[in-house]
């Protein structure tokens, strides 16, 4: 573990900000651009007017952001620097991890990330899933044993969004991972499905049986979508109108976490990776990985807790209450 992390190297220095006044982005009323055209609904209105104002706000918002994010590798520099002039040792959260894992092994299995739903979510959501394969990919690109990986169904919004917003992510480049318009029922390892041997499983959070071993050769596929959790039981349905097998990550066997246990694509494909990395240990994995204010420490943090989250980030858990 130890040798793939490196120590951030310093940067250069970065105007000062005081962070108890932060300068708010100049934002024009939605009245300034004009009345409502006839014939359109205010709502409809109100969400040009709002694409609008992003525009114009974007590159304001682009540079402060940018500006942040430099004044934040600062202080975790100087937090650094106070650390090794102490003679004390880093905390691992402070370490980098390299972008790439130059010692990988191939762990066998395949994930597909059915992006099939794409007209189920809205320009945000889609933003989130697009980030999440981003991330998807960087975890892959880090893990000790990487996945073959696979988009399917890759032909809309989604991919539009590759290729025009984050075309900077040279996506068509991507080790390890295809991308293509296809659904799963066109795909090989759909044709090729042996159900007694379980070489095609849908993980889905809607299913009674538990996931316990990740096995070489087998295929796994997460659904492609951020919903909070709207579509109850989509990709559920979907995997059995298509005979697929679905089976659930093994959470309530090994951790306790609170609210719902609907996790978000990025989390469940971290954690297929984690698990091979941790030799098939589950537990490892899920503390790894899910946020610990999510891991829950008594009989009260059960399925039905009256925790209400929402996905905030890509980061973040799906939880909202039914
Ligand atoms: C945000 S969830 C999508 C929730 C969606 N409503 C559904 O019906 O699947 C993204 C995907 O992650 C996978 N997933 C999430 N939680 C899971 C769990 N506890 N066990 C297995 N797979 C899970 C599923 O493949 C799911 O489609």
């Amino acid at each position: 573990m130890s040798d793939k992390q490196v120590i951030e190297t310093p940067s250069p220095m970065v105007p000062e900000e005081n962070h108890q006044q932060k300068e708010p982005i100049s934002h024009k009323p939605l009245s300034a651009y004009g009345p409502i055209p006839e014939g359109m609904s205010k709502s409809q209105w109100k969400k040009i007017c709002k694409k609008k104002r992003f525009e114009e706000t974007k590159d304001e918002f682009n540079k402060k952001r940018k500006l942040k994010k430099l004044q934040a590798r600062e202080r975790k520099r100087e937090k650094i620097e106070a650390y090794v002039s102490k003679g004390l040792p880093i905390p691992e959260e402070m370490k980098k991890q390299p972008k790439k894992n130059v010692n990988q092994k191939d762990s066998g299995i395949k994930i597909i990330i059915d992006c099939a739903f794409d007209d189920l979510m809205n320009e945000k959501e889609i933003a989130s899933m697009g980030s999440q394969i981003t991330r998807s990919h960087a975890a892959n690109k880090r893990a000790d044993y990487y996945a073959t990986m696979v988009c399917s169904s890759f032909n809309k919004r989604l991919k539009e969004r590759f290729d025009k917003q984050i075309a900077s992510s040279n996506y068509k480049n991507w080790g390890h991972f295809e991308f293509t318009p296809e659904d799963i029922d066109k795909l090989e390892e759909y044709k090729r499905k042996n159900d007694e041997e379980d070489n095609l499983i849908y993980l889905s959070a809607d299913t009674d049986e538990a996931l316990e071993k990740l096995e070489p050769g087998c295929t796994y596929i997460v659904g492609g979508i951020v919903d909070k959790n709207r579509h109850k039981l989509l990709c559920y349905n979907k995997a059995k109108e298509l005979g697929i097998k679905t089976k659930r990550l093994p959470i309530d066997e090994y951790i306790k976490i609170s609210g719902r246990r609907v996790l978000t694509t990025t989390h469940v494909i971290q954690l297929m990776l984690k698990c091979f990395e941790k030799d098939g240990d589950w537990k490892a994995a899920f503390e790894e990985v899910i946020p610990s204010r999510k891991l829950g420490t008594d009989e009260g943090d059960a399925r039905d807790g009256d925790t209400k989250e929402v996905e905030k980030s890509s980061e973040e858990l799906v939880t909202t209450q039914e």
